[in-house]
């Protein structure tokens, strides 16, 4: 197991990658600090899983974009579990809009979720880590839409390079507490966040034959990064991002 004795926060985690990630930590034998958002059934089944592997979970139900949101979900989770040793930002949504016409509502609730949530929750799981010693790791769960474009995803993919970028400038602002910040990048990954774009045939069709492997992503192929990224195994990792996408973004022809 890599994550013997670990504390791993994750945000987001009541389903699709987020959920994934809980798993497969806890499976890796860590305890786990859970944060969802208005998700009781989805949240139940989760915590089950974690349990039924021996683990202990902490659930903590707010909104990312909220600032209260942060502090209470980590001093909560590190009270609870003793302490924090990873911290995976996850919590994201996706809602597929045309840029000429984009409602402020739905621009600014994606970049609230996505960045200015992710920075919150980053700043506090490092001030926690500081706090306690003994360094950590902090993965921002960003995306292969931080270096490519999405007609429909304008008020998204910035939010992507911005946890992106956020991770390789707080890799230097961290190194000296020993708290290493890398982002994994995933391709697509068939969740809630595409359900309704990949429900359309063509486009599922397009994306599949895009991908080298073969396959659009499961979240188990992104929760595996993660735990490396958690995991000592990447104890000389920090300000990296790992592609994780099947060969989609080299595959020009
Ligand atoms: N599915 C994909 O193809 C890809 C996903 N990603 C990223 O992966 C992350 C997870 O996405 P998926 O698991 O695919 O989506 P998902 O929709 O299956 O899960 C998103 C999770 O975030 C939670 N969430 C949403 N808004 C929240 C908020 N305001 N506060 C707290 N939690 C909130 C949801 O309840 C859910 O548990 C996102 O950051 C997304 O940008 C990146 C690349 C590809
Ligand atoms: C929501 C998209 O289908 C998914 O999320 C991303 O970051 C990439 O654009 C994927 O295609």
């Amino acid at each position: 197991m890599l994550l013997e004795g670990q504390k791993v926060l994750i945000t987001g985690a009541s389903r699709g990658i987020g959920r994934a990630t809980a798993i497969m930590c806890a499976r890796h034998g860590a305890d786990v600090g859970l944060n969802v958002y208005k998700d009781p059934d989805a949240t139940a089944d989760v915590v089950a899983e974690i349990e039924a592997l021996g683990r202990k979970a902490f659930v903590y139900d707010g909104d990312v974009a909220d600032a209260t949101s942060a502090p209470a979900f980590v001093k909560g989770a590190a009270a609870a579990l003793g302490g924090v040793t990873a911290f995976v930002s996850n919590a994201g949504i996706c809602p597929f809009h045309s840029f000429l016409d984009m409602p402020q509502d739905v621009f600014l609730r994606t970049l609230n979720v996505n960045y200015t949530g992710a920075y919150y929750m980053c700043q506090a799981a490092a001030n926690q880590m500081v706090e306690q010693g003994g360094g950590g790791s902090i993965i921002a769960v960003s995306s292969i839409s931080a270096l490519v474009g999405g007609e429909m995803q304008t008020h998204y993919t910035p939010t992507k390079a911005g946890v992106h970028s956020l991770m390789q400038s707080t890799a230097i602002a961290l190194g000296r507490y020993g708290i290493r910040c890398n982002s994994v990048m995933p391709g697509t990954v068939a969740t809630d966040i595409n359900k309704d774009d990949l429900a359309d045939p063509a486009k599922r069709e397009y994306m599949e034959k895009r991908i080298p492997l073969g396959r659009m992503g499961h979240p188990d192929d992104i929760a595996k990064v993660v735990v490396f990224l958690a995991s000592d195994l990447s104890s000389y990792v920090t300000g990296a991002s790992v592609l994780t996408d099947g060969g989609m973004f080299v595959n020009l022809q």
